[in-house]
């Protein structure tokens, strides 16, 4: 679905992410983690089209090269994100949020109310529904993680990347949020590829991990096999291992 090939992106003199390659299949959920300034935001921006990778590097999703994309021509192809500091709009509805999800997510021209429906159906399944009519300024943190990923279910993604969703939440609302990504994919077959500090969260679903380390790749393999990888313990989990 996803095939990442020598992606490099630098910044003047610092090489923020190295020459990295990976895939992600149909229906996979797949973690990346590593320490603060590993380059996991810069991979995703550099996937998404908000950052230009340098040239060598190639992205193809669903068969198709996107490097060349513009970000709202990626999301319309059904690869689409959330952001590290949630950015929903304060002024408008639960319900108008995601509703603008569902108009300018995907590739289909929909009317405002078929847009409405969908909105309201994703508010449904991510168990929001009984918000829509609240302003966004007024939920509290982890109902704003639930909107996002509301929103982004709008658009009907195929690949949804979640930028650190899990942070500032409770144990109690991460096991929800959790339960939440995984139907994601068992109901609604989309994948996910995850970026999280917290690693209960990300470890208790992914199917598999990579590991990025002062923009290379560490490591990557099974929750099982990364918790047991020396090098990766050294460089990332220490105790929490
Ligand atoms: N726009 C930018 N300009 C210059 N340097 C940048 C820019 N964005 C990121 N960097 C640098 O690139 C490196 C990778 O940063 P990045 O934010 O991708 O890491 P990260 O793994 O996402 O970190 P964190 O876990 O703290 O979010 C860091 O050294 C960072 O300072």
């Amino acid at each position: 679905m996803l095939a990442v090939t020598d992606l490099r992106k630098e910044f003047g003199g610092l090489v923020a992410v190295d020459d990295v390659t990976f895939e992600i299949a149909d229906g996979e959920i797949v973690g990346l983690i590593g320490p603060n300034g590993a380059g996991k935001t810069t991979l995703f921006n550099s996937i998404t089209g908000v950052l230009e990778p340098e040239d060598g590097t190639h992205v193809e999703f669903d068969g198709t090269d996107i490097v060349a994309l513009e970000t709202h021509d990626i999301a319309r192809k059904g690869l689409v994100r959330t952001f590290q500091i949630v950015r929903v709009f304060n002024e408008m509805t639960v319900l108008e949020n995601v509703t603008t999800g569902a108009l300018f997510g995907n590739d289909e021209s929909i009317s405002r109310d078929e847009a409405e429906e969908r909105a309201r159906e994703a508010l449904e399944f991510i168990g929001l529904a009984d918000k829509a009519d609240v302003l966004a300024a007024n939920i509290p943190i982890a109902q704003k993680k639930q909107l996002e990923l509301a929103r982004a279910l709008a658009s009907k993604p195929r690949l949804l990347l979640l930028d650190e969703i899990a942070s500032g939440l409770t144990p109690g609302e991460i096991a929800e949020l959790t339960d939440t990504i995984r139907r994601l994919r068992d109901e609604r077959g989309i994948s996910v590829f995850w970026i999280e500090h917290i690693m209960d969260a990300v470890m208790s679903v992914a199917d598999r991990i990579i590991v990025l380390n002062s923009g290379r790749k560490l490591a990557e393999g099974t929750p099982e096999e990364i918790r047991a990888n020396d090098s990766v313990v050294e460089a990332y989990l220490g105790d929490e291992a």
